[in-house]
């Protein structure tokens, strides 16, 4: 068996990014040091941790979008080198092109890649109608509810059938109602095909109740997992109903008493700076 079979499906080894500071140039930034961080094939993990620390940095470097100062990253045991093909990405902003039907924003990747257009948007058409939007396909974005923005954003995101998905707060600007179903049918997703998910959020609620394991990550400068937990509570979840359980709970307390102190150093440095 090749190593390829057997590795991880993303490996964070010695990662250090550092940046020139936006406030004086001269001097430089070092958000996240030497972190190491594995994603199992399949697996659910979910990087929480202090405003500012460095999460959207390291799923950056997964993303093959930013080179680590030092240390590597590897995605199933080769090293990304530019855009890491084997990833799918999901970001907090819009990603649908606003002159572009749902349909033709979800083919628009596989476009992309060379599938011929009837071919693309009738796997467009497949993946709407498993977000549920199987009826909107010709509407535009400016058509379409936040929540309906967000179920076409991910059907463009798993229509290429990535085989690691980075997502970085993707359901944060919804209400929480729509974001608990968006939430429960992503895990319903993830669980029928079982894809790599590097998940970054500031609610501890969603990372306990979406993932098979939580990394919290220290307050910065110099930013790096200080907690690793395992999530287990059995699956198939309900978000909102498995927040009740006495697992969860338990969960929460001991998660949240590494994560305590990170988020207050976190504040205080956020007010030094505005201040
Ligand atoms: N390109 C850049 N140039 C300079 N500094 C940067 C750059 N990208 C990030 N930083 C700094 O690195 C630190 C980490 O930023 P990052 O966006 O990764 O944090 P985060 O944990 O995702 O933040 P939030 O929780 O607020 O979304 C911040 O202090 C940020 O200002």
């Amino acid at each position: 068996m090749t190593r390829a079979h057997t590795a991880a499906a993303l490996e964070f080894r010695g990662v250090s990014c550092t940046f020139v500071s936006r406030d004086a140039p001269a001097q430089r930034y070092t958000a996240v040091r030497d972190v190491d961080l594995t994603v199992a094939a399949g697996e659910f993990v979910s990087v929480v941790g202090p405003t500012g620390c460095g999460k959207s940095t390291l799923l950056n470097v997964a993303a093959g979008l930013l080179m680590p100062s030092t240390g590597t990253i590897r995605a199933f045991g080769e090293p990304v080198v530019g855009v890491n093909r084997r990833a799918g990405y999901m970001f907090q902003a819009e990603s649908l092109m606003p002159w572009r039907t749902a349909r033709d924003n979800v083919a628009a990747g596989l476009e992309f890649r060379g599938v011929p257009l009837a071919e693309a948007r009738a796997q467009a058409d497949d993946w709407l109608r498993r977000v549920g939007l199987g009826s909107f396909g010709d509407r535009y974005p400016h058509q379409m509810s936040g929540g309906m923005r967000k179920r076409a954003s991910l059907a463009q995101t798993l229509v290429l059938d990535p085989d690691i998905i980075l997502m970085d707060e993707p359901f944060s600007a919804l209400d929480i109602q729509t974001r608990q179903l968006m939430e429960n049918e992503l895990l319903d997703l993830w669980q029928r095909k079982k894809k790599a998910v590097l998940f970054i959020t500031h609610d501890l609620d969603e990372a306990i109740a979406m993932s098979d394991r939580v990394v919290v990550l220290s307050a910065g400068p110099g930013s790096h997992p200080i907690g690793d937990f395992s999530i287990d509570i059995p699956r198939p979840r309900d978000v909102a109903e498995v927040k009740m359980t006495p697992r969860f709970i338990d969960l929460h307390r001991a998660i949240w008493d590494v994560l305590r102190e990170e988020v207050l150093k976190g504040y205080t440095q956020q007010l030094q700076k505005v201040g």
